[in-house]
Formats: C-alpha cells, sequence, structure tokens
C-alpha cells in the first residue's frame, strides 16, 4: 500500500529527514515520534506534498505521489488530509462551512466563496460531525469551541475528503489530557471503523504507546526505531531522544516525578514524555 523509499529533504546544511524507509502493508494507526527537530513535521509535509523532496520516493498503491504535478498532485493531496496543532480553521466562519471547506480541492472556490453546498453535502458534514459528537455546534462560530471541539471540526473537515490517509502534525499538542484522549479516540475509531491510515506525530511515548498499532522513532532525520508499541523499550527511547543513561522508565509515565537534582537531559526527556 505505502512504500516510502530514501526520502530526503535538505535545508541548507540541515538534512531535515535523511533517507527514512518504511512500509506499510495495510491500513493501520501509526505514531512518529521524536524531539523538537527531529524531521516530523518535514516528513508529513513531503507526504501530502506542502514540501518538495530533495530524493526519494512515496509509492503509494503503484504511484509515487512525489512526481505528482498539477491536477493528480491536487487529487493526492484531497486523498492525504492534513490536521494541524492549531487545527486552522477559520475561526469566524461556522463550523458547518468549515467542514464543508474539505471539499475545496473537489468544488473549486468560487462556490466556495459564495458558501453555495450542495444540499447532500450539507448532510454529509452534519452527520460526520455527529460522529465526532459535536453536531450541535454546527451553526456556531469555529473560534467560540473549545480546543478538543475546534480539533474534532478539522477532523471532521478531513474525513469530508474522505480520505485514504490521514495525517495529523502533533494533533493533541495544545489540547489539555481530556481533550486530548477525546481527539486521539477520534482518531483511532476513524482508523478502525473506516479503515484509513493516520499517521500522527506525537509529542508523547504515552499516547504513541496507547493508539498507535506502529511506532516509528525519529532522530535527527533518521528512522533510528520502527516496531510495535510493546518493543518500545526504555533503550529505544533512550535511542530516540537522546537522552542519557540517567533516563528512567518513570520518565514515560504521566505520572512521573523528575527530581530537582536530575540530568538536564532526563528532564528534558520526560517533559516530552508527559502526556
Ligand atoms: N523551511 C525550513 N527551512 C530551513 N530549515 C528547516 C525548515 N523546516 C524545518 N527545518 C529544519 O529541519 C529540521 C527538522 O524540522 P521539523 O520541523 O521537521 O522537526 P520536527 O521533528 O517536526 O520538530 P517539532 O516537533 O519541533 O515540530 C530542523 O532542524 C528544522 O530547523
Amino acid at each position: 500500500m505505502l512504500h516510502v523509499e530514501n526520502v530526503t529533504k535538505i535545508f541548507g546544511q540541515t538534512r531535515a529527514v535523511d533517507a527514512a524507509s518504511f512500509s506499510v502493508g495495510e491500513p493501520a494507526m501509526i505514531g512518529i515520534i521524536g524531539r523538537s527537530g527531529a524531521g516530523k513535521s518535514t516528513f508529513l509535509r513531503m507526504m501530502n506534498r506542502l514540501t518538495d523532496a530533495s530524493s526519494g520516493r512515496i509509492v503509494f498503491d503503484g504511484t509515487d505521489v512525489l512526481a505528482l504535478k498539477g491536477g493528480d498532485k491536487r487529487a493526492w493531496q484531497s486523498q492525504c488530509a492534513m490536521i494541524f496543532q492549531q487545527f486552522n480553521l477559520v475561526p469566524r466562519m461556522d463550523v458547518v462551512s468549515n467542514v464543508l471547506h474539505g471539499l475545496l480541492n473537489r468544488r473549486g472556490t468560487l462556490p466556495t466563496l459564495f458558501n453555495m453546498w450542495p444540499k447532500a453535502d450539507i448532510r454529509r458534514a452534519i452527520e460526520i460531525l455527529d460522529r465526532l459528537g459535536i453536531a450541535e455546534q454546527a451553526g456556531k462560530r469555529a473560534e467560540a469551541l473549545s480546543g478538543g471541539q475546534q480539533q474534532r471540526v478539522a477532523i471532521a473537515r478531513a474525513l469530508m475528503q474522505d480520505p485514504r490517509v490521514i495525517l495529523a502534525d502533533e494533533p493533541i499538542a495544545s489540547l489539555d489530557p481530556m481533550n486530548a484522549q477525546v481527539v486521539m479516540d477520534a482518531l483511532r475509531r476513524i482508523q478502525q471503523e473506516d479503515g484509513r491510515t493516520v499517521i500522527a506525530n506525537l509529542h508523547t511515548l504515552d499516547t504513541a504507546r496507547r493508539y498507535c498499532d506502529r511506532v516509528i522513532g525519529m532522530r535527527d532525520g533518521r528512522i533510528v526505531f520502527d516496531g510495535v508499541p510493546a518493543q518500545l523499550t526504555l533503550a529505544a527511547a533512550r535511542e530516540i531522544y537522546g537522552a542519557g543513561a540517567a533516563f528512567r522508565e518513570q520518565a514515560t509515565s504521566t505520572a512521573m516525578d523528575v527530581p530537582e537534582d536530575a540530568p538536564k537531559d532526563e528532564a528534558y526527556a520526560a517533559s516530552l514524555l508527559a502526556d
């Protein structure tokens, strides 16, 4: 289904992503973890063609999506929806119109500008909101919603595209733990019920362990771990986060307690690993 082959992105002197390779055989929930600057966002942005790769191939169902141009590229972007940490909704626009904007690629800008949507599309948008438990918010301005609700609107907008793949770039980094759970539960449910692939950049090891079928660990642009959550041992976490020998398993728990005199590396890793 998906083959990532030696994908590399170079910014000046920086190899933001360095010969990343992995394959996905069937729809799954995949978490990408790693410290800040590891290359996680750059990888997702190459995958849905927001950024061009320097070299490599990303082959989805036999097509190298990195080579697509024009309408074919836009069609892929519609198959490969993206969700961002800051939701990227139009704040003053109502929720249902924000969701309908997921069809922008397909419907063109003119009808969108005048908010002229076929009834069937509006009905579908409300059904999707209902599925995510926020149909009653449909008429409100997006800015009036909580962060967790806004992220669910962003997921609804992505689903409006009926994508094969959902890319989520730190989808819960701006949310409190309760809203984070609601959003991760929604992504997991969509992945399982619809058979879509979800690839999510995640800040915390706990979340990756809890929700993902497979975890990919990046460090300095390279994939240094690729396995199931059970294989994510303390040694693997050290390798991914670059934490020193003092890094302890407790640091991967939500209920962590880092001593004041802990080495800097450990405190840093702990802050990354906290939910
Ligand atoms: N547009 C750009 N121009 C130059 N360098 C960039 C650009 N985008 C990213 N980089 C660099 O590429 C590397 C990887 O960045 P990236 O944002 O992909 O990491 P990340 O793992 O997503 O980090 P974070 O969790 O902080 O978002 C970093 O060294 C970053 O400074």
